[in-house]
């Protein structure tokens, strides 16, 4: 398949010849995740990004994924939305149910998405609201202790600014240290109301998995993989598990500041 894993102090990280191999990987890894998850605690909570992470799970809508993987025990949730309807264009929640969602069978009241009637900071409210109920039914794992849930699987995606989730670099929603999802008026990238999951949730995944195409992405990715600080670390380098797995997915094009 020609991929190589290259040695980080950052987690596994990845590099595949191309996308579609980077998307097989991709795959089999959360198919292994799901398993393992539903066979333990019987449901997997898995988190997506919007933007080209979606694309990067097509190989999961098709055989062998498509009929092996225990769909009914997957509980779907978003580390970010956008302020607009479920089916306007820039939804993350469309996106994802379009490309992906609508072609495998999720339960659909597994489908956690954010109430699109709502202000920005009451649509955040509302998302927290959700999942501590979740944590209390036991959906969402709260067992290990600290003040945030552990989310099986968090799928995250980089913006060429080096930003996850609708967290950007310098802004004051990086130091928010006690909620789990918050909201922001002016985002730098369009559209400017969104919600989002904080760094400590996201930190509080058991897997984190990176998924980063495209050479626009590679200055980003060599950032996101170094300690180097320059006015700030960015928020991919604040990207830290606490005690659970970071791995990164690359292709060739975004690698290319990091394999020859
Ligand atoms: O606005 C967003 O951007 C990031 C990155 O998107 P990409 O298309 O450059 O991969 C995405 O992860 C996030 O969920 C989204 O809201």
């Amino acid at each position: 398949m020609g991929d190589s894993v290259v040695a980080s102090n950052r987690g596994d990280f990845k590099v595949f010849e191309s996308r579609d191999d980077l998307a097989t990987s991709l795959a089999d890894y959360v198919a292994g995740l799901s398993k393992s998850a539903t066979e333990g605690r019987g449901s997997f909570t898995v988190v997506l990004s919007g933007g080209s992470l979606i694309n990067a799970l097509r190989k999961l809508t098709e055989p062998p994924y498509l009929d092996s993987v225990d769909w009914g025990r997957w509980h779907v949730f978003w580390v970010d939305e956008r302020v607009v309807a479920k089916n306007h264009p820039d939804s993350n929640y469309k996106l994802a149910y379009d490309n992906f969602l609508s072609k495998v069978p999720v339960v659909p009241g597994h489908v956690y998405a954010i109430n699109d009637s709502l202000s920005a900071e009451a649509a955040a409210e509302d998302y927290e609201t959700v999942l501590r109920q979740l944590a209390k039914t036991g959906i969402l794992d709260a067992s290990k202790g600290g003040d945030f849930p552990t989310f099986d699987l968090m799928l995250l995606g980089i913006g060429p600014d080096g930003h996850v989730a609708s967290l950007f670099p310098g802004h004051p929603l990086l130091s928010e240290k006690e909620k789990w999802t918050t909201f922001i008026r002016d985002s730098p990238k369009p559209p400017p109301e969104r919600i989002t999951f904080t760094l400590p949730v996201i930190n509080s995944a058991a897997n984190i998995a990176v998924v980063v195409t495209g050479a626009g992405k590679a200055e980003a990715l060599k950032k996101g993989l170094s300690d180097e600080v320059h006015d700030g670390l960015l928020p991919i380098q604040m990207v830290s598990p606490k005690s659970g797995n970071l791995t990164w997915f690359a292709d060739k094009a975004a690698a290319v500041n990091i394999v020859s």
